[in-house]
């Protein structure tokens, strides 16, 4: 099966439409699409979770810049367009520290409008479009590469954890890890996946189980504390994550909880592989030292939805994402090929391809 949910949808006609955004934090109790027409609105989308996921954040901040666009081109003259984007720039990247993606793509889109200086207001608006879509569309194309260089990678029958949301949620349609856990599937290599991530924010338990039990890709949700057990017991034959970035070391960001299955899968001797398309990497941060990470609101570790289930005041902390270090893994799975230590000098190349 070659087709997954996509998070994000344009609806109706440029001069008029709206985007609309599969609300995460209902799901699966609710399959409830946002709308919004202005960049504000998919500004606050990205902060308040309604989209996650990196490449599914850049290509939400994307078409936030063409929809800012065709607002401000009802009264402004295409220099000032250019000019008041800045602020635009600026507020969708305050939204998400961690995931390159949203940098990448606002920077895209930046330099798509530096690039279409003989286009008038209205033009410059419908190429706006036109690269956001184009940002989606590649992504989504990048991924079903992504799945079929990774299914390559895994023995018949394979036995498959994976942490967090990387799915057609997290994406332009199909999913980085779990592309590769479709395509694995899609080509009868799969036995089994485990899901995981079920603290603090349950990616795993309430969007993958949801997208495998959609594809009917056997599965089964364990708690995160399960991993270390089932690895013992003999039942992992792989780890695939994704990431939110990779930078240029090797080193990688994502899902809090990621690191400790990288030292798990040391331990076990089990590979560990992330999978990344070339947005996700970061050429200029050297080493994960240099990834900001997110830390988020102490309530979503306190609370289940309204339900306290710690006492109240207790001191929390609550980095949303970890880094692994390079020496942990195994393989990074692009588009543009499947890369392996010396990550550095192999990760340069990709700059240049
Ligand atoms: C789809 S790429 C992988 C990551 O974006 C994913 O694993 C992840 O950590 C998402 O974090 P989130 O906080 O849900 O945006």
């Amino acid at each position: 099966m070659e087709t997954a949910v996509a998070p994000v949808q344009w609806v109706g006609a440029l001069d008029r439409g709206h985007l609309k955004m599969l609300d995460q934090r209902l799901l699966p109790a609710e399959e409830h699409w946002h709308e919004m027409s202005t960049y504000a609105e998919v500004a606050d989308g990205i902060r308040d979770m309604v989209i996650r996921g990196a490449p599914a954040i850049g290509i939400a901040a994307a078409y936030g810049v063409a929809l800012a666009a065709r607002v401000l081109a009802v009264e402004a003259e295409r220099d000032e367009i250019e000019e008041k984007l800045e602020d635009v720039y600026d507020h969708l990247s305050k939204t998400r520290p961690t995931a390159v993606n949203l940098f990448w793509a606002i920077e895209r889109m930046k330099r798509t409008v530096a690039e279409s200086s003989e286009l008038d207001a209205p033009a410059l608006v419908a190429r706006l479009f036109e690269e956001a879509e184009a940002i989606f569309t590649e992504d989504r194309d990048n991924n079903l590469r992504m799945g079929r260089l990774g299914a390559d990678l895994l023995p018949e029958g394979a036995k498959v954890l994976t942490h967090c949301n990387t799915g057609g949620l997290a994406t332009g349609g199909y999913g980085t890890a779990l592309g590769i856990i479709r395509a694995a599937h899609a080509a009868g290599k799969l036995e089994h996946v485990w899901v995981d991530e079920t603290r603090p924010y349950l990616q795993g338990a309430r969007l993958t189980a949801w997208e495998c039990m959609k594809d009917e890709i056997p599965c089964t949700l364990i708690t995160d504390s399960m991993a270390a057990h089932f690895m013992k017991e003999g039942e992992v034959d792989a780890v695939i994550v994704g990431t939110d970035r990779v930078v240029a070391n090797g080193d990688i960001a994502n899902k809090i909880g990621t690191y400790g299955l990288a030292v798990l899968c040391k331990h076990h001797g089990i590979p560990f592989y992330v999978a990344a398309p070339v947005s996700t990497i970061d050429f200029e941060a050297q080493s994960g030292d240099e990834i900001p990470i997110e830390q988020r609101s102490a309530r979503e570790v306190t609370h289940i939805k309204e339900q306290a289930i710690a006492p109240e005041g207790v001191q929390v902390a609550h980095p949303a994402f970890d880094v692994t270090p390079n020496t942990l893994v195994t393989a990074i799975i692009t588009e543009e090929g499947v890369v392996e230590a010396p990550y550095r000098p192999n990760l340069a190349k990709l700059r240049e391809s």
